[in-house]
């Protein structure tokens, strides 16, 4: 691959000293920048493969994900308006048990066409059959954190072990390096400290961080407390979770005690999922104390089935407008601050913020152009709080994932787009007779 140009367009680096550059320009060569600054500066002996005219449009680096069950678009809209425990147990587990490897192949694919749509270059994504997420990740040039979902309590505990454990040995690194993985068990109520001693032991074994969920609803609270006389972050301390990366999914009820610990955890990053949270009832997670208090705190989406999307974009909106209501202060988790969540924070939350994250030389190509000709996007006072609180998915004309093109002028170049929304249709269908 030669050399790619972008030029004519603004810049939102994410990065603290050069946050915004106007008519910026950005080479790509292979999968990094090689060049991120003012057209001006551009070196005048480079020659180009490709030139992209950017003017009117804004360039901010892919949005990371840190929290999917991609597959589960197939339940999308299929078990809505339920608290989390009735969700899971009487509709979600039941039609689960019933998924098929081919299922989670196109629940995978329609999941990541809508990602790339969106804004969203990678994904960090906990289920069942996770070879099929992987080949999915592999054919359609994103980016994904990998990992396989461990279930400690009945029949499958220890096969989950042993295929989480060869999950992480045969993906970790594939896909030019795009696929990363990961350890998960599922959730304190559903991997008890035995358990998830054994996890551990692995991901000693591996170097592989841990993705989990962890507090997110009352109901966990109050079960975990009866049973073991303590918060599940003092459980999971207990066993000695923290001082292993750790990806923890939600942290919405925590406790002071709760907060001193996850301070002290050797390299934490927490998944917000403001939208999941709203509409099972959940709660609001103390995200702007969090960042307060020095936490790393990515943005996701959660599953499709209770969201209902994978639109980031909202996600970020949602964040500020919910961290607005929920302390009743408008200053609260301002727009810059919901980007640098989307981007270098979940950068930092996947453990990947040297490569990832933001616009800077040296790091991996992966960014999207906004077209801001639009007439919500007019007139352009600050494009920070344009992005967050106003653009559209339909505004992303181009998405870049380790230099390759996934979608220009939003045309999706890897995927066929007809063919997976058909195939989506049908498994779901057959899904839900099996
Ligand atoms: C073991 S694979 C992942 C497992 O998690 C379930 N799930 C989806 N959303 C949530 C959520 O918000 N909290 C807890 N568990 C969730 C999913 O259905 C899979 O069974
Ligand atoms: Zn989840």
């Amino acid at each position: 691959m030669g050399k790619l140009l972008i030029r004519g367009a603004d810049l939102m680096t994410m990065r603290d000293d050069t946050f915004i550059i106007h008519d910026g320009a950005i080479v790509i060569e292979d999968d990094k920048f090689i060049f991120v600054g003012e057209e001006k500066d551009l070196p005048q002996e480079w020659e180009y493969d490709k030139i992209i005219e950017a003017k009117d449009q804004v360039i901010m680096p892919g949005m990371i994900n840190t929290h999917t069950h991609a597959a589960m678009t197939l339940l999308r809209s299929y078990a809505d308006d339920l608290p989390l425990m009735e969700w899971l147990e009487k509709r979600i587990w039941p039609v689960e048990a019933r998924l098929k490897a081919e299922d989670v192949y196109w629940g995978s694919m329609v999941a990541i066409l809508e990602m790339i749509k969106s804004g969203t270059t990678c994904f960090a994504d906990m289920y069942f059959y996770m070879d099929e997420v992987a080949k999915a990740v592999e054919e359609s040039g994103i980016r994904g954190v990998l990992s396989h979902g461990m279930i400690g309590v009945g029949p499958n505990g220890e096969k989950d072990l042993a295929v989480g454990r060869q999950f992480c040995k045969d993906w970790e690194g594939k896909a030019d390096g795009r696929i990363r993985t990961m350890l998960a068990p599922h959730a304190p109520y559903t991997c008890p400290p035995d358990y998830l001693r054994k996890v551990l032991e692995i991901a000693d074994e591996l170097k592989v961080p841990i993705h989990i969920h962890l507090c997110e609803t009352e109901t966990e609270i109050k079960n975990i407390k009866e049973q073991y006389g303590k918060t599940p972050i003092q459980l999971v301390d207990e066993v000695g979770l923290f001082d292993y990366p750790v990806l923890a999914a939600h942290c919405v009820h925590l406790s002071d005690k709760d907060f001193e610990i996850l301070k002290k955890a050797k390299a934490l990053g927490i998944a917000h999922n403001p939208q999941s949270n709203m509409k099972l009832a959940s709660g609001i997670a103390p995200v702007q104390r969090m960042l307060n208090e020095g936490l790393t705190v990515g943005i996701g989406t959660d599953g499709a089935s209770s969201n209902n999307n994978l639109n980031m974009l909202e996600e970020m909106s949602t964040a500020a407008l919910l961290q607005k209501v929920g302390t009743m202060d408008s200053t609260a988790l301002p727009a810059g601050e919901c980007l640098r969540m989307a981007t270098i924070y979940g950068a930092r939350a996947i453990g990947q913020d040297a490569e990832l994250g933001t616009l800077e030389v040296g790091k991996k190509a992966d960014l999207i152009i906004f077209d801001f000709s639009k007439p919500h996007l007019v007139p352009r006072h600050n494009i920070m709080a344009h992005t967050v609180y106003s653009a559209q998915s339909s505004d992303i004309l181009t998405v870049i994932v380790n230099g390759q093109i996934l979608m220009e002028n939003r045309e999706v170049k890897t995927i066929d787009e007809e063919r997976v929304l058909f195939e989506a249709e049908r498994t779901s269908k057959e899904l839900l007779r099996r």
